[in-house]
């Protein structure tokens, strides 16, 4: 279990922010950090990383005590089982892929036999075997955020961090990674937090999510009690994003991007009252008969 309830003032764009969090989560859960641009989700998981220290409260993970200001505890990153990964790779460029995985291993004195077969199972796993003697230059973006997934994982963290780590990248790509995920999430027991935008990622990936705003948790739940809205009764939902509204006689055509499908959408002007281009929505249909069609 992480306990935290930590406060810090940190330097706004337009002021001071008094980032105050106060979350619980328990082992093995996959958790999501939601919130606008400057809200403080970031500072969060750097805060539980150790790499930002608060100025007040206390962390404890599992009964250990990660900080605490009063008594001055704070442990270091690299006291803290934590694996990372950031939007931007970050991988050496002059080290083939498996290179950057035992360079994980080194920096941290692990035992290297364990490490070595953490390396083989992590291969295995998220699939490198073919790419690991190349260098991060040759590989796509999907592919380099693999390997830097992979290196979070050499030195077997209970926590994983995911700080967007998938928003570069193109839609198909996202979903394949996200599979990659969630296999990592369970093979290794891990305790997930990441920070995501994407409505149909979270829906798809998280167990519960807590809405950031203004540096305060103001709502948490599971991601349908967050996103979907009870009113809904269709047995299909969709999460989009509007890309236009035109009127045509007495009603709405909303043009909607449903992940890499436009769909147009017949709406009253009941529904689209308060409706701009750039929000999100949801989409759902009481569809009588699907059909199923397997996609490569
Ligand atoms: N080390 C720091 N000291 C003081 N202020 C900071 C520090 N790091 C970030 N901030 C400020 O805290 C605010 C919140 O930043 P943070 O990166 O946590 O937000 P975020 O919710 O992750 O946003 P985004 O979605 O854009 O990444 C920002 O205004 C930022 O400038």
């Amino acid at each position: 279990m992480i306990t935290l309830d930590i406060e810090k003032v940190l330097q706004a764009a337009d002021g001071k922010m008094n980032l105050r969090v106060n979350l619980k989560v328990e082992n093995g859960q996959f958790i999501t950090l939601y919130g606008e641009s400057g809200a403080g989700k970031t500072s969060t998981l750097r805060i539980l990383s150790g790499l930002l220290k608060p100025d007040k409260g206390t962390i404890t993970v599992n009964g250990e005590t990660w900080f605490d200001a009063k008594r001055n505890i704070h442990l270091s990153p690299q006291q803290r089982r934590i694996g990372y990964v950031f939007q931007d790779y970050a991988l050496f460029p002059n080290m083939t892929v498996r290179q950057n995985l035992e360079f994980a291993l080194r920096t941290k004195h692990s035992d290297r036999q364990t490490g070595r077969e953490n390396i083989s199972d992590l291969i295995e796993i998220i699939e490198l075997g073919e790419l690991q003697n190349r260098k991060p230059e040759t590989l796509s973006g999907g592919q380099k955020q693999r390997v830097a997934l992979a290196r979070a994982l050499v030195q077997r963290p209970g926590i994983l961090l995911l700080d967007e780590p998938l928003a570069a990248l193109d839609m198909k790509i996202r979903l394949k990674l996200q599979d990659y995920l969630l296999t990592v999430h369970r093979e290794f027991q891990l305790t997930t937090l990441l920070i995501s935008h994407d409505t149909g990622e979270i829906i798809k990936l998280s167990d519960r999510v807590f809405m950031i705003e203004n540096g305060t948790i103001t709502r948490q739940g599971t991601p349908d009690e967050i996103f979907i809205n009870r009113r809904i009764s269709g047995k299909f939902k969709f999460t989009g994003e509007v890309l236009k509204i035109e009127q045509q006689e007495v009603v709405f055509i909303v043009t909607v991007l449903i992940q890499n499908n436009v769909v147009k959408v017949i709406a009253q002007e009941e529904e689209v009252k308060g409706l701009a281009v750039g929000d999100k929505v949801m989409v759902a249909s009481k569809a009588f008969n699907p059909i199923l069609y397997k996609m490569e």
